[in-house]
């Protein structure tokens, strides 16, 4: 059940060993006896080691028996971490796309709300919260038909004294970078969020102007409405009991289906030019749907259509009136599609938070993030996610390997732990990918590739080009940056960056504009005069003296994960490393390259020789003390 057990830790023994395991449905094996590191091979099938029965047995673990490996067992770790050692404790999920990090949450939610409870129920509307989030923030691509587009942080709180002390008492959730692109398009084969099927396939689309799924732009374009063993109709409904249970009226929820609706019809619309080709105009054929997305947003159909045409600018200090040509039309009724989403997703994850809420104390973190991605095409968001990738790979190193290996001066931030020189012990130091560099090259400051694209946001003129040409020169010689190769005389809009878990080739079109994700005041404020008051609560007015301070995407993103990473941190982490064992969802088949590709990135072959390498429990002096004294 633990690698760290076996007699000869090389590669190929371990990746055979877990495969034997695998084939033999036992899906989970630890890294280590502290139970801090778990690794999960998705099955790709229902196995029966769900449910009451086994959180009830991993809740009680018979005494003087080595726990079995699985997620109930190191959410247990967990929660006795934050009971005993009076520590907050984070549970940090990753792997690739498809790998099954969202079932991992659930489980460890699962046993949390079972082996915990509450007298308020927030445990069971914490559970409640999932299809909300799923329908809203999940989609089908073509690695995962349940993918989630967001990231999410789920803080479980504890009472931390008294009678009830351990007993849930409030959950929140952060929801980080929702990939609002898919509400326009996506790629071949995938879908929009599932929120759109369902609504088009219940009996509420013919009030909200919208026909099946595969009739309009955004969501029949990719050629992919159903998903096989997915019944839209009946998570519809479970979508709206969830709905209701977090306190949503009918109202309420009337009003999270128009935004869905608007959002729909907005992309729908055709502008054609006018006036030579400077202006343009929303086609006569569009007519319906731009009627039915002015209802659905509360707003004059003219005054909605004047918005999507027509953009203010500020020239020397005067405000002046800019028509769009036909494409920019375009781009403006897909910006104001995104951001109403957006709005609505931001709003239902407030509700979630005000219904689940509660009282803060100890906590129980887990956090679900998107896998790392590398596609045949690589944009601004797989930059995002990447990025968010190798900040979690850095703090599984600082746990497993620099927090081992430390000399001297452990870091303030990091517990005081397993600081084998400071304790004169000998220690062979076992090397392994250390991804320092290229952090650095993606977001160190001034000159990461990030923090050079919020700069070409701001200057005038700023261009997709010309950054490439900065940070092609300025990162010229950096191991982890591959320039643009020429070819011929053009040269290719092309960059890679070698991340922990590989080489990715991003083309650099439509990185600053979707660094920048404008959308026209004029639009803006089109929604917060809406006659809706949930929608202009969701877009309060902008204060002109801020107005045009702008913040970008990657900008909002970093300081978001700087935070989280900042609060985990002064957690004990714990990780749950999932494994995707073949790309076709198939049970039973472990492509072996793929599999051991992902578990060499992840850095768990040097996790399992570092753990065999040192102590298996390694307490603080001051820790130890406070468990053990009575023995004394
Ligand atoms: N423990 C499990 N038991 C059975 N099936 C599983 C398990 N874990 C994952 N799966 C299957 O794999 C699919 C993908 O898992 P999941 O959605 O958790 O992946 P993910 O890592 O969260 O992906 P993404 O990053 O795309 O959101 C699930 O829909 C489910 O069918």
């Amino acid at each position: 059940d633990d690698l760290v057990m076996l007699e000869q830790l090389d590669a190929p023994l371990i990746a055979h060993c877990l495969q034997k395991r695998y084939a033999a449905d036992k899906i989970y094996t630890w890294v280590g006896a502290d139970h801090s590191v778990l690794i999960s091979i998705n099955p790709f099938k229902h196995l029966p080691i769900y449910g009451q029965y086994f959180l009830e047995r991993f809740a009680a673990p018979a005494p003087n028996r080595d726990v079995e490996p699985h997620t109930y067992a190191l959410a247990r770790r967990a929660f006795r971490g934050m009971m005993d050692a009076r520590r907050d404790q984070a549970i940090l999920i990753s792997g690739e796309s498809g790998a099954g990090k969202t079932e991992a949450t659930k489980q460890c939610l699962h046993f949390l709300a079972d082996a915990a409870g509450t007298k308020s129920g927030v445990e069971q509307r914490i559970l409640q919260a999932n299809p909300i989030l799923e329908a809203f923030g999940n989609a089908k691509t073509v690695r995962n038909d349940n993918s989630s587009r967001f990231g999410r942080w789920m803080e479980v709180h504890f009472e931390s004294s008294g009678r009830v002390e351990g007993q849930i008492a409030g959950a929140f959730v952060e929801s980080y970078l929702l990939e609002k692109s898919r509400v326009v398009a996506q790629a071949a084969g995938e879908r929009s969020f599932h929120i759109f099927y369902q609504l088009c396939s219940s009996p509420r689309a013919a009030g909200l102007g919208l026909r099946p799924a595969s009739e309009h732009r955004s969501l029949g374009r990719a050629g992919c409405t159903a998903i096989r063993g997915v019944d839209d109709v009946a998570d519809f409904e479970a979508v709206l009991s969830s709905l209701a249970a977090m306190g949503l009226g009918d109202d309420e929820v009337g009003w999270a289906l128009r935004l869905c609706a608007a959002s729909v019809h907005l992309c729908d619309l055709d502008f054609e030019p006018c006036d030579g080709g400077d202006g343009s105009r929303v086609a006569a054929g569009s007519a319906t749907p731009l009627a039915a997305a002015a209802e659905c947003l509360g707003v004059a159909t003219s005054a909605l259509s004047a918005a999507l045409v027509e953009r203010a600018v500020v020239v020397r200090g005067e405000a002046q009136r800019i028509r769009n040509t036909a494409g920019k039309a375009d781009e403006a009724s897909a910006a104001l599609a995104k951001a109403a989403y957006a709005g609505l997703f931001r709003d239902l994850v407030r509700r979630i938070n005000a219904a689940c809420g509660g009282e803060r104390g100890r906590l129980i973190g887990v956090l679900d993030i998107f896998g790392f991605e590398i596609f045949e095409a690589n944009s601004f968001e797989q930059l995002c996610i990447n990025f968010a990738n190798e900040r979690l790979q850095r703090t599984f190193c600082e746990h497993t390997f620099e927090n081992e290996q430390a000399s001297a001066a452990p870091r303030p931030h990091l517990p005081a732990q397993a600081v084998y020189a400071d304790e004169g012990i000998a220690y062979d130091n076992v090397p392994y990918i250390d991804n320092a560099p290229v952090l650095a090259l993606l977001a160190e400051r001034p000159f990461g590739l990030l923090n050079l694209l919020d700069e070409e946001v701001r200057v005038p003129q700023g261009s997709d080009a010309k950054w490439l040409e900065k940070v092609s020169q300025r990162h010229a010689d950096h191991p982890a940056f591959g320039a643009p190769k020429q070819q011929g005389k053009a040269r290719r809009d092309f960059f890679c960056v070698r991340h922990y878990a590989g080489e990715v080739r991003y083309s650099a079109d439509g990185l600053v504009e979707k660094n920048a994700d404008r959308l026209s005041r004029g639009l803006y404020d089109l929604l917060s005069g809406s006659s809706c008051g949930l929608t202009r609560a969701c877009f309060p007015p902008k204060d002109d003296a801020i107005a045009g301070r702008v913040r970008t995407v990657g900008e909002e993103w970093r300081s978001q994960l700087g935070g989280l990473m900042q609060k985990v941190g002064r957690m004990s982490p714990l990780f749950i490393r999932c494994v995707k064992p073949n790309q076709h969802k198939r049970p039973g088949l472990v492509e072996s390259k793929a599999t051991i590709d992902q578990l060499s990135c992840a850095g768990l072959f040097e996790a399992v020789r570092i753990r065999a390498t040192g102590f298996p429990f390694r307490h603080s002096h001051a820790e130890f003390a406070r468990r053990y004294r009575w023995i004394a």
